[in-house]
């Protein structure tokens, strides 16, 4: 028989994260499929990133399970585990490309480091990449200090780019950004899940992003999952907190948005 349901990419399950006395993750489970952008949400200090950093490998869990591409973390040994890292690609909240070097050098510096090539085609390709990312040529001769924030976050992205990356985990990639920038990035977010078949596991506040950019969201609240869905069902959730958060002001004016441009 066909299973309905396509295996996970990452599949976390009872999932613990202390950091001493404070419990910030307990008995979390939470699925990631392939080629679906998955919104993250919760309040501020609920663990959004601290699950994003257990997942790439940054942190080590307290307690529980996170199998990726149906191998467990875990128990691996760290050759593996590093080589199954290679395969997602981070854009972490401060964005943190390196001052001293040009966009295409940034671009390059993972594949010159991770995956051996010689300087001139990593410079080569990270031009390619750069583009993707919907940057202009000239752009790649820059610094980071002479882009807007929005031209930083595409420079970030083509950098997570760089190694052809099978999951992209995005650390609140929209913020800081004007309302339009905002809006182009989800777009860009979208043509790039379409055409490279990415899967994202996506950290957001930005309720325009839910509406525009994600198939599934998923809540987090009280160390742990409260409810992975698609937005509509989410929304309908009986739980203070999100009906703060989408039935408010903000989310109302997000969902009218999302309404008016499916109708146009
Ligand atoms: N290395 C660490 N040592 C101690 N506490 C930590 C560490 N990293 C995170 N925390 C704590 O874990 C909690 C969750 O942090 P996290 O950054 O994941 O929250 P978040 O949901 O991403 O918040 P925000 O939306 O404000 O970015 C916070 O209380 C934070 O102080």
């Amino acid at each position: 028989m066909v299973s309905e349901t396509p295996q996970p990419l990452i599949r976390v399950r009872d999932l613990e994260n202390r950091f001493g006395r404070h419990v910030v993750h307990q008995g979390l489970d939470l699925d990631l499929y392939p080629g679906e952008i998955l919104g993250v949400v919760g309040g501020s200090g609920t663990g959004k990133s601290v699950l994003l950093r257990s997942i790439v490998g940054l942190l080590r869990p307290s307690a529980g399970s996170i199998e990726v591409f149906g191998q467990d973390l875990q128990r691996l040994p760290a050759a593996e585990r590093s080589h199954l890292e290679q395969r997602f690609g981070v854009l972490f909240q401060r964005g943190a490309l390196f001052t001293s070097l040009t966009l295409a050098e940034n671009v390059a510096l993972p594949l010159i480091e991770h995956a051996g090539l010689p300087r001139p085609e990593a410079e080569a390709l990270a031009r390619l990449k750069l583009a993707l990312a919907g940057l202009p040529g000239q752009a790649a001769t820059q610094y980071p200090a002479e882009l807007s924030g929005g031209m930083i976050k595409r420079a970030a992205l083509a950098r997570a780019l760089a190694l052809d990356p099978e999951v992209l985990f995005l650390d609140e990639p929209t913020a800081g950004l004007d309302p339009i920038g905002a809006a182009a990035f989800d777009q860009l977010l979208l043509t790039l899940r379409d055409a490279l078949g990415l899967s994202v596991f996506l950290v957001t506040h930005d309720l325009d992003t839910l509406y525009t950019a994600c198939d599934r969201v998923a809540v987090l609240a009280r160390g742990h999952v409260l409810v992975a869905d698609r937005l509509e069902s989410v929304a309908a959730t009986d739980d203070d907190w999100i009906r703060d958060y989408f039935h408010g002001p903000r989310g109302r004016a997000a969902e009218g948005a999302a309404r008016t441009a499916k109708e146009s």
